[in-house]
């Protein structure tokens, strides 16, 4: 790829336009954000803001924005920064506009709720012909956005595209490591969203740090069995794409799914939990489904989405983990 590449980021939501900034301020690429409300639009290119989502943050004055899907004719890389349920949607709205050979990048950190698939195969199937990416790890939509130090993880189909992509998407503030393992790396964005959950479920209902780091590591043995059940590189998890962000959301309160877990650690239910994205709430029953159908031991996963539906309640959730079996770490 060369200096001249387009980047379109697809979803003017806090991560699509901390993305698109930090991509805009190598000044190496033209990058255009594609929005779907016209005030977004507007105010990017009227006051370089979009307050709704990344408050207080003045953008890149490179950046371009836009609601005109035709933008994407000529784009090199595309990131698909929309929710994880919206990916396929996306895609199939967007396929007439994606040129071939175009690389396609999943940003969103979950799985496809209703079929249980990963969002590789949902878009390798919506979008034959262009080469399908993920970018995973810890690093958080405004810290990013201000230019604040972060590393993430951007896994292609060979370690070249891998390397090409993280050249044009990092700059001085945001650094991409490549990879070829797109099964772990989308797992354990997927994975440490449930895992945060648990981790604010400790927090909430008070049952201390040491109970939180247990977790964590035991967390950890969950998405490296889950990874390998699924073709992946086990050791993918201990990366900054599982260990890393799980690290990041399981203890900082800027996470979202943190925070619905301390409501459900405090109060029993979700109740009165409006509005935000909590990746981790969908991606608890898909994961713990496909655990039992495929027998992968997911103790701590079936607990979050037990509580979740209102199924288990924590106190049972907390006897019955610790009256497990008592066997070997590894
Ligand atoms: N926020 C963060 O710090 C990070 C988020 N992520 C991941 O990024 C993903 C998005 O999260 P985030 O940006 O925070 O969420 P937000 O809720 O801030 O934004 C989601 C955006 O997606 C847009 N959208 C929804 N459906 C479509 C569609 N079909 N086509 C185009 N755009 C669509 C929405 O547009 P509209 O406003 O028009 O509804 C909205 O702007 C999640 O999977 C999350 O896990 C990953 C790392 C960090
Ligand atoms: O994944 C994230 C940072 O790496 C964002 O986490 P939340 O979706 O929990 O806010």
């Amino acid at each position: 790829m060369s200096e001249q590449s387009h980047v379109v980021v697809v979803g003017a939501g806090a991560f699509g336009t901390a993305l698109a900034t930090v991509v805009a301020e190598t000044g190496e690429s033209r990058v255009t954000l594609l929005a779907r409300r016209a005030e977004t639009v507007a105010a990017i290119v009227a006051s370089c803001r979009n307050e709704a989502v990344l408050p207080g943050i003045t953008l890149s004055a490179s950046l371009e924005a836009t609601l005109d899907r035709a933008v994407l004719e000529d784009a090199s890389v595309v990131l698909f920064a929309m929710p994880s349920q919206a990916q396929r949607e996306a895609a199939r709205e967007l396929a007439g506009h994606l040129p071939d050979g175009a690389a396609v990048v999943i940003c969103a950190k979950g799985m496809e709720k209703a079929s249980g698939r990963l969002l590789t195969d949902v878009l390798e199937e919506e979008l034959p012909r262009r080469h399908v990416a993920v970018l995973s790890g810890p690093g958080f939509a405004a810290d990013i956005a201000r230019g604040l130090p972060t590393a993430m993880v951007i896994a292609a189909s060979t370690l070249e595209r891998a390397a090409d992509l993280a050249h044009v998407l990092s700059g001085p503030t945001f650094r991409l490591y490549p990879s070829v393992d797109r099964i772990g790396v989308q797992l354990g964005g997927a994975l440490k969203n449930v895992l945060a959950i648990a981790c604010g479920i400790v927090e909430g209902a008070g049952l201390g740090d040491s109970a939180r780091a247990a977790l964590i590591s035991r967390g950890l043995a969950e998405m490296s069995r889950f990874v390998a059940a699924h073709g992946g590189d086990a050791a993918t998890v201990t990366g900054l794409s599982g260990l890393g962000d799980l690290v990041l959301t399981g203890t900082s309160h800027q996470s979202r799914n943190l925070r619905f877990g301390i409501a459900l650690g405090r109060q029993g239910n979700a109740e009165g939990w409006a509005g935000e994205l909590v990746e981790g709430a969908f991606a608890a029953g898909v994961a713990s489904k496909i655990a039992a159908e495929r027998n992968i031991s997911m103790p701590i996963t079936d607990a979050v989405a037990a509580i979740i539906d209102g199924r288990l309640a924590l106190a049972t959730a907390i006897g019955q983990l610790m009256s497990r079996p008592i066997t070997q770490e590894f």
